[in-house]
């Protein structure tokens, strides 16, 4: 059983509605803006597993699906064997994401923020796992500081802190290292690191194409909602020649090598 199975994903957004005017001259619906083409990879445990691609070509389409937050236009989604409509709830314990956005609820320090969310999951004493995760993380030190003290890198340790409090198998980060300084970025990646070594299986989708060359094993490049490439990164770099994975994600991009996606 893999750690994530997706199955001929398709996801079409569907068009705002119709205006009066175009209901009233008869013409055809809008079709619907395709974010995702029959996209199919697995996951398997204990992997580190990259997801690129450039702005808009669909990772958090993927990513929302796989959290239960979109519905799939077709095909099927499984996280730890776990199908991720008909089985939500245990898909979703299964799972810790660190989203892209920053959103927080302003009224809460952030023990407390861990607490609600711990809640969610049905965890009432869970404050041993919380300090781990907080010192980890740098933010033991702000663990009674309201949320909205927090720079805005603090703020995003605490997404991470999140996504972690039920000791989920699968985590997703979905840019995690958008903006944030040095100092935190060296702080998530040994954590995350350590907790992929450990066994966790980690997806991460990243603009910073050397953080993924130096921690994914494997990596996987959408485009326009399509699964062009994938395959270990040392095979995707000898695939085109390149010399690292940012000229190698240009050439893929600009269809300068043959689609090597299963
Ligand atoms: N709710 C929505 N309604 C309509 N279109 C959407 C919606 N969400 C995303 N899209 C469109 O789907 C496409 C894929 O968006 P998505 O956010 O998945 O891309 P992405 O790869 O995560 O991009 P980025 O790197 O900029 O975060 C984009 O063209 C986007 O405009």
């Amino acid at each position: 059983m893999s750690a994530l199975k997706l199955q001929n994903i398709s996801k079409i957004y569907s068009p705002r509605s119709r205006r009066l005017s175009e209901l009233l001259s008869g013409r055809p619906r809008r079709s619907g803006f395709q974010a995702l083409d029959d996209v199919s990879f697995t996951v398997e445990h204990g992997e580190f597993f990259g997801l690129l691609g450039p702005n808009g070509a669909g990772k958090t389409t993927l990513i929302s699906i796989l959290a239960g937050l979109a519905r799939a236009t077709r095909g099927t989604a499984q996280v730890c064997g776990y199908d991720v409509v008909s089985q939500f709830r245990e898909a979703r314990q299964s799972l810790g994401v660190v989203p892209q956005e920053i959103v927080y609820d302003p009224f809460f320090t952030v023990r407390e923020t861990l607490r609600l969310q711990s809640g969610y999951f049905g965890l009432r004493r869970n404050d041993d796992w919380i300090d781990e995760v907080l010192t980890n993380l740098g933010l033991i030190d702000k663990a009674d500081t309201n949320m909205r003290a927090l720079s805005g890198g603090m703020k995003r340790r605490v997404l991470v802190a999140q996504a972690l409090v039920h000791r989920p198998p699968v985590i997703i980060l979905d840019e995690p290292t958008a903006g944030v300084d040095v100092d935190l970025r060296r702080t998530l990646w040994e954590f995350i690191s350590r907790l992929n070594k450990d066994g966790h299986t980690i997806l991460l989708t990243t603009h910073y194409l050397e953080e993924a060359e130096a921690l994914c094993g494997r990596i996987a490049m959408l485009k326009q909602g399509r699964l062009i490439a994938l395959d270990t990164t040392e095979a995707l770099l000898a695939q085109v020649g390149g010399h690292d994975l940012e000229d190698a994600f240009v050439r893929f991009m600009q269809g300068e090598v043959l689609e090597s996606a299963a």
